[in-house]
């Protein structure tokens, strides 16, 4: 579904991303793993476009990305939660979610209720102003934001960071279900590796901008982990 290949992302002249080759497969909860500063937010900006120079491949369900801007890549059906959530503050959580309507395929400015359903804390805000929402209740909005997009693929990048355990809880068991019951394909940027290892079939980590290991979430030992994510 989501091919990556050979794929280079940099900042200036520096070469954040060296050759990463990935595929995501239609239905995987695919975790991106490794020490600060590795590339992991790297290789999403690259995904999405928003990197100055970018070479190599991405393909979504064939379609070759590089080159389109991000917009067209999220009408293309790239879902993204950034780190640090990017909620507009003076937009009301209404105008906050309409703006991930306007990627969607269909029902541009609807917001679909099955999503609002999903956190019901929006409902209820629904006319505050996110930059009035805890930082657990902006990231649900970053979530169903990217969710009204109507996207093939959700990227997320540590969605759970720095948020209080209870709304942790409920964002964990969010993606999960979204990912077993609605069969939504997830990449998931994650440090927190017991939620990872929970909710993922895939996984990669990676090192210096490249990736170091790959496969099945069984393969995740113990080994690895010492090797490139303990600190
Ligand atoms: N705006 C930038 N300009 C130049 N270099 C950058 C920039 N952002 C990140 N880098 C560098 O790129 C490399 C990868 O950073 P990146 O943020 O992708 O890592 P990360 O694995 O997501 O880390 P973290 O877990 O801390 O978020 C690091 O060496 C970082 O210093």
């Amino acid at each position: 579904m989501l091919e990556l290949a050979n794929l280079d992302g940099f900042y200036g002249r520096s070469r954040a991303l060296q050759s990463v080759s990935l595929s995501v497969d239609t239905g995987d909860f695919f975790s991106i793993l490794g020490r600060n500063g590795v590339g992991k937010t790297t290789l999403l900006r690259t995904v999405l476009g928003l990197m100055s120079r970018t070479t190599g491949s991405v393909r979504l369900d064939g379609r070759e990305l590089i080159g389109l801007p991000t917009h067209e890549r999220a009408c293309a059906g790239l879902g993204y939660v950034p780190q640090g959530r990017g909620i507009l503050p003076a937009f009301t959580v209404r105008e906050n979610l309409m703006v991930g309507t306007f990627a969607a395929q269909s029902a541009h400015g609807d917001i679909a209720e099955w999503v609002l359903e999903l956190f019901p804390i929006l409902k209820e805000f629904i006319n505050r102003r996110g930059g009035n929402l805890s930082g657990g209740q902006q990231q649900q909005l970053a979530i169903a934001r990217a969710l009204l997009s109507q996207p093939k693929i959700l990227l997320l990048d540590e969605p759970t960071e720095g948020i209080q355990p209870n709304i942790v809880e409920q964002i964990e068991q969010v993606l999960i279900d979204l990912n077993r019951d609605k069969g939504l394909t997830i990449v998931l940027v994650e440090q927190n590796l017991k939620f990872a290892r929970r909710a993922s079939n895939r996984f990669a980590i990676l090192n210096r901008g490249s990736v170091a290991v790959d496969g099945k979430i069984a393969g995740l030992t113990d080994d690895l982990i010492h090797e490139h994510l303990v600190v």
